[in-house]
């Protein structure tokens, strides 16, 4: 390309990524997947090493990050908080190595020791630790200047507001990934949706659009997790190694990853990537590659940094999970709550591994602004286990026979009118006793997190519906014998189990009888709040917002909600129905654990917030073996302090390593 050419284009891509950086750092917002903002990123970057007479101070090349927001108090980093050199290829990672051997004069043959770690999909913060006390704590911003989200990141479970151990030092600053777990991601993006909120485009957007709340019981509610990965300024101690920073972070009680290892060479690096690549789908949290460091403290220093990254670290990204296929029909569903969510009927593909058929499409804005249509040849990405996604239309596949799908002008389930709320992105149904609305609150009721009907799922709901035999919750509790027996194919023996079922759900937690109730904005976690602060239905129904309000972590919007639905008269008589006919929930004592069904964990030390025999407990009701040994069989083992020559044969066999902290975001994740 030539000078002028090559001018024009930087200057197209600079505006271009600065747009983008700021819909996906100061906004939450971004309109590119990852994988194309960095094919952009990469050609400025290929650009400008090719005419490096263009290159100025200001290019978001040499910058990292974007604007702190205006909102919150600002913070400026003692040392700055850098980015990371991107690897995509083997020979990416070969040619960093050989760059940082070439910078340290090592001699021939000689390699050097890293420490490979994974990349957490979240974002970067950085807690100050004054005498072993949390006293400031920050988002990474541009790099200089952060935002100080103290009060936030201090709702944060696994961050200690005191570290542990004798003598703390004058001084620790240490950075890390705030981050949430996959389950809670989903659980957050489908109660967005219910809500008519735009879902977060990936993990890594919700952690960032929950810690950059002004209101910390909304970050509260949102069950964030950090790990420890880099030192800031340190004073009253000392540190050769990144290896040896982790082990004395772990010591003081930060949350540190379990699965960081040194490995030799471009092969180690290798090896641990590989081994990342295939580990990536089992672990309770989205990971978007790994990070590889010198280890040794000495060297990173004389490697030293450049304007955006230091040159002893670079993050070797995994290849994006997409697929090319064609949407073979848009339908559209009616959720709980009456909203009404477009969702795609792919010609099926294989996505790494797994066969995807349905993609959800969010809302009608969003597929404007995709400019989706029925019979369009689209890219899907699939991040963790979340429903895949829509992430572009190959406009040059059209024929002309696309057609965009409308907003229905009526419910397409009960035809009743169709709005669209201001300040929602949502459509949603208004009619009252739309069937579509009932039918998903009934199935929410029986489902495994609520009542936990066993086996009366969506198929013999609908039955039950289209007989006429029920018309709200209560009525699922005057069912009889003869109901079931009026279904095609059923029979006296599965016609029991499903009473049977009915029968054993009277006596459930009351958490579970509040979350199954279906109230707007009342999801498990804060039932359980709910379940333990008022102890009974009756109490619930009879709190004022002003107590409710009372409760940490129940903000207004919530409040109100619970209100209304109480005294909604309806309402009112469909629980003294149920309560009449035998529904009595119980209070429940402290629960550990979650569903772990089929799966073995094994524990090599002490867990942090459940005492020993607690999760003992838990794991033999589970089929697991705690404290056991390790063998192929075992899926999980838990490390602790303790842990040594277990690891190593876990690792061997090849069996996934959990830290006591992923391990504790599992359970809140299966919860
Ligand atoms: N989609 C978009 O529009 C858009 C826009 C801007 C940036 N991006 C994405 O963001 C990337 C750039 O963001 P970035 O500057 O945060 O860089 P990065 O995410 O590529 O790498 C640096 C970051 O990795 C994180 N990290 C996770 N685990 C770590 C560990 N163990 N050790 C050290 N760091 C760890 C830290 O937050 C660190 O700041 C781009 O490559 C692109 O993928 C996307
Ligand atoms: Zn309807």
């Amino acid at each position: 390309m030539d000078r002028n050419a090559a001018e024009r284009r930087i200057a197209e891509l600079r505006a271009e990524i600065r747009r983008h950086d700021h819909l996906y750092y100061v906004l939450d917002r971004p309109e590119l997947t990852d994988a194309e903002y960095d094919a952009l990123y990469r050609e400025l970057l290929k650009l400008e090493e090719e005419h490096p007479e263009l290159v100025t101070p200001d290019s978001p090349s040499r910058r990292v990050g974007g604007a702190p927001l205006e909102k919150f108090k600002q913070v400026t980093h003692r040392i700055p908080m850098l980015s990371l050199e991107n690897a995509f290829t083997d020979g990416d990672i070969a040619e960093f190595d050989a760059r940082v051997k070439r910078a340290l004069a090592l001699p021939a043959g000689e390699e050097i020791a890293y420490v490979c770690e994974p990349k957490l999909d979240g974002l970067a913060v950085e807690l100050v630790y004054e005498y072993g006390t949390l006293t400031v704590g920050s988002t990474r911003g541009d790099g200089v200047v952060g935002e100080n989200v103290t009060q936030n990141l201090k709702t944060v479970k696994s961050i200690p507001l005191r570290l542990e151990g004798e003598n703390p030092p004058e001084l620790l600053e240490v950075r890390g990934e705030v981050f949430l777990p996959l389950a809670a991601f989903q659980r957050l993006n489908a109660q967005r949706e219910e809500e008519g909120e735009p879902p977060f485009a990936n993990p890594r957007n919700a952690a960032a659009g929950s810690l950059r709340q002004l209101d910390s019981r909304i970050t509260a509610r949102r069950p964030l997790t950090m790990f420890c990965y880099a030192p800031g300024e340190i004073r009253g101690a000392d540190f050769g190694s990144q290896g040896e920073f982790l082990s004395a972070l772990r010591q003081r009680g930060l949350p540190v990853t379990s699965l960081a290892r040194q490995v030799t060479g471009v092969a180690g690096v290798l090896a641990y990537y590989r081994e990342m690549t295939e580990k990536r789908d089992t672990l309770p949290y989205e990971i978007d590659g790994v990070v590889v460091k010198v280890d040794s403290f000495p060297l990173q220093r004389e490697l030293g940094e450049k304007s955006r990254s230091p040159r002893w670290a670079v993050a070797v990204k995994f290849p994006p999970r997409q697929a090319v296929t064609v949407i073979e029909d848009i339908v559209p569903s009616v959720g709980r709550t009456g909203v009404i969510t477009p969702t795609a009927n792919l010609r099926p593909v294989e996505v790494s591994g797994v066969t995807v058929s349905r993609a959800t499409l969010h809302n009608w804005e969003e597929m404007e602004r995709k400019d989706i249509r029925i019979g369009d040849t689209v890219v899907i990405e699939r991040a963790g286990d979340v429903i895949p996604a829509v992430v572009k239309v190959l406009t040059e596949k059209r024929s002309g026979s696309e057609r965009f799908l409308p907003i229905p002008a009526a419910c397409p389930e009960c035809g009743s009118e169709v709005v669209k709320i201001p300040d929602e992105v949502a459509v949603r149904c208004m009619g009252l006793s739309c069937p579509a609305q009932i039918r998903e609150s009934i199935i929410h009721f029986a489902s495994r997190n609520a009542m936990d009907m066993e086996g009366l799922g969506e198929k013999y709901i609908e039955q039950l519906l289209r007989l006429g035999l029920v018309g709200n919750v209560a009525d699922l509790y005057t069912l009889t014998r003869d109901d079931f027996m009026k279904f095609d194919r059923m029979g006296e023996k599965l016609a029991e189990n499903l009473l049977n079922a009915i029968e054993a759900s009277k006596k459930r937690e009351l958490s579970r009888f509040i979350f199954a109730l279906g109230i707007r904005h009342v999801g498990e976690h804060t039932a359980k709040l709910l379940a333990t602060a008022f102890g009974s239905i009756d109490n619930l129904a009879r709190a004022t917002e002003a107590e409710l309000l009372s409760i940490r972590e129940i903000g207004p919007q919530v409040a109100q909600s619970i209100t209304t639905f109480f005294h909604n008269e309806g309402n009112r008589e469909t629980i003294r129905r149920m309560v009449e006919a035998g529904v009595e929930p119980t209070v429940e004592e402290k629960k550990v654990g979650g569903k772990f069904t089929g799966k073995t964990f094994v524990f090599t030390g002490t867990l942090i917030r459940f005492s020993r025999s607690e999760a003992q407990k838990m794991v033999e009701s589970e089929g697991g073996h705690a404290a056991g040994s390790v063998s192929k069989k075992t899926d999980y083992v838990v490390a602790g302090d303790e842990a040594g020559s277990k690891l190593d044969k876990a690792r061997q066999l090849g069996v996934t390593v959990l830290a006591e902290d992923e391990f504790l975001q599992m359970l809140e994740g299966e919860q």
